[in-house]
């Protein structure tokens, strides 16, 4: 659509895709504007307004509106009607059901989702059921319950663990209505196609930062207006034949499970609490041994050191798929999962991280894995073996800066379709040897954070989540949940939106 500024005012001419028309609305002239300009000679004007995004710099998005005047009230009828019309067409959402979490991060989702997300709602005509969660897991029985097929979308307002909860309702509710056993490793998974909005209001917020390109309230609800469509990769955890959790962002063994575990006690502190437990991991320096082995994503075209970043309507996350679904055609699952090779890799480790996505987030604009993609059916395995404090120091550092952090000795990657692990403490329980020294040792570390040593068994970070399992097998589910985002956008040098399909060919 092509737009020209009032004209008494601007002469500016910008262009804006329909699809990223917010609302159009006959507009009500008072005196004051009916005496503006050149409109004065008219006996009574006519004007609608259109309410549009406006992009920003950093993948920020705004409301921005442009008020078209003219005499002719039919005509000004007809373009509002049209444009309605157009707006119908689009797959923009009616009907949202909206999880509100009033305990993430610093306790202002209730103020974020009213302030900030709710006008621009009711300015698009959405009708939304709010629910502000009064206890943990509240979205994820409620989505068991909910006429799920009443709504266009589900809204989570929080961080990382809120998404995870109402992810874990949508896809735990198809199943059931499937009557699929999610204890399976390898059952056929139902897919999930209700779209799930993030509005950012958690302590990392990552997964809404790695699919929308920033954590801003506004942002985030623009593309959820707009009715963006971003399919996901889902990593199932299971230990032996009992489902543990799903993960989309990281799945930390070691460096972040510990930070995880010791920030959980502390979630009065809000987001400064990860800095804190950051910190004080970091200096306890334990490491963990065990043993990984993986399948590699032989489907894919990328690799998680190419520089090619994944990006709004990525070729590596569409030719991937097509090639994994091209593999199942031909050999299906079962052959797939049993006859590829897996690799074994034995070792002690300071962390251990699967990311199906970058997990860019504001502390780490780049993320865990800067070319990892969003739907390529893959993730990537990322092997921090044992170093010394300053060389793990210079790793992380790395995540703030554009140097590569995989461009370590004692750093490995690798892009996997599955992944199991297993701690050297639970092997030896299984060779049942039971070491009480070994135990009260592990006792005397934690006692004494300076001391340089291996615990016996590290907890796993799922999302922000702790896993109640150190053993546990993985499998990545290729585009299972779609998002209402279009993945992080090329910074275009005008930020000035593009002609998709102009109004003018309406003209
Ligand atoms: C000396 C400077 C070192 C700086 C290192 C910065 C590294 C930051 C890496 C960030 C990884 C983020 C992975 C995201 C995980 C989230 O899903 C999870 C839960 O998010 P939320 O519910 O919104 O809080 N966040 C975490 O597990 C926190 C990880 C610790 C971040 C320091
Ligand atoms: N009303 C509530 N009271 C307590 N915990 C809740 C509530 N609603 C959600 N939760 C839980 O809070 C945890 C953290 O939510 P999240 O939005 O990710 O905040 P943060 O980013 O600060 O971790 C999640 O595990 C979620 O299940
Ligand atoms: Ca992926």
């Amino acid at each position: 659509m092509r737009m020209r500024q009032n004209p008494q005012f601007d002469r500016k001419n910008c262009f804006v895709p329909t699809s990223e028309i917010i609302a159009v609305e006959e507009t009500e002239l008072n005196k004051k504007q009916r005496n503006i300009g050149k409109w004065q000679k008219m006996a009574k004007p006519h004007a609608f307004t259109v309410y549009y995004v406006k992009k920003a710099r950093n993948h920020r998005w705004r409301c921005s509106d442009v008020t078209f005047w003219c005499v002719d009230e039919h005509l000004c009828n007809q373009w509002i009607q049209a444009l309605k019309e157009l707006l119908e067409m689009q797959s923009k959402p009616k009907q949202l059901l909206v999880y509100i979490n009033p305990y993430g991060g610093k306790r202002q989702g209730k103020s974020i989702y009213e302030q900030k997300v709710a006008p621009l709602f009711s300015l698009a005509s959405i009708s939304t059921d709010v629910v502000i969660t009064e206890h943990a897991n509240h979205a994820k029985d409620n989505l068991f319950e909910v006429n799920i097929n009443k709504y266009d979308g589900v809204v989570c307002v929080g961080g990382d663990g809120m998404f995870s909860e109402v992810m874990h309702g949508l896809i735990g509710r198809m199943q059931k209505d499937s009557g699929i056993d999610q204890n399976n490793p390898k059952a056929p998974l139902v897919q999930c196609n209700i779209r799930i909005g993030i509005i950012p209001a958690g302590s990392t917020d990552c997964i809404c930062y790695s699919t929308v390109g920033i954590s801003d309230p506004v942002t985030s609800a623009l593309h959820i207006i707009v009715g963006d469509c971003q399919p996901l990769d889902v990593s199932s955890v299971h230990h032996n034949n009992t489902f543990l959790k799903y993960s989309v962002s990281l799945l930390g063994y070691g460096f972040y499970g510990d930070i995880l575990k010791d920030s959980e006690k502390k979630r009065w502190m809000g987001p400064m609490r990860y800095d804190y437990s950051g910190l004080k991991t970091f200096l306890s320096h334990h490491y963990y041994e065990g043993t990984i082995s993986f399948q590699p994503a032989k489907h894919t075209v990328g690799s998680p050191q190419d520089k090619d970043s994944c990006r709004t309507g990525c070729y590596i996350c569409k030719k991937s798929e097509q090639q994994l679904s091209q593999q199942y055609k031909e050999c299906g699952l079962k052959h797939e999962e049993d006859e590829e090779e897996w690799k074994v890799i034995k070792g002690k480790f300071l962390a251990i991280n699967a990311v199906n996505m970058s997990c860019a987030c504001p502390r780490s604009p780049k993320g865990l894995s800067p070319a990892a993609h969003l739907a390529d059916g893959s993730a990537d395995l990322i092997l921090v073996r044992k170093c010394s404090r300053f060389d793990f120091l210079r790793y992380l550092v790395r995540h703030t800066n554009q140097d590569d952090q995989f461009d370590f000795s004692f750093v490995d990657v690798y892009r996997v379709k599955s992944f199991q692990f297993t701690s050297k403490l639970s092997e030896d329980n299984e060779s049942n040897v039971t070491d009480i020294g070994k135990k009260r040792f592990g006792q005397f570390c934690r006692d004494h954070p300076a001391c340089c040593c291996n615990i016996a068994s590290s907890t796993w970070n799922c999302d922000g989540e702790t896993l109640d399992s150190s053993a546990i097998q993985v499998r990545v589910h290729c585009q299972f949940v779609k998002l209402f985002a279009r993945g992080i956008e090329e910074n275009s040098k005008d930020e000035a939106a593009y002609s998709q399909s102009s109004i003018e060919q309406l003209l």
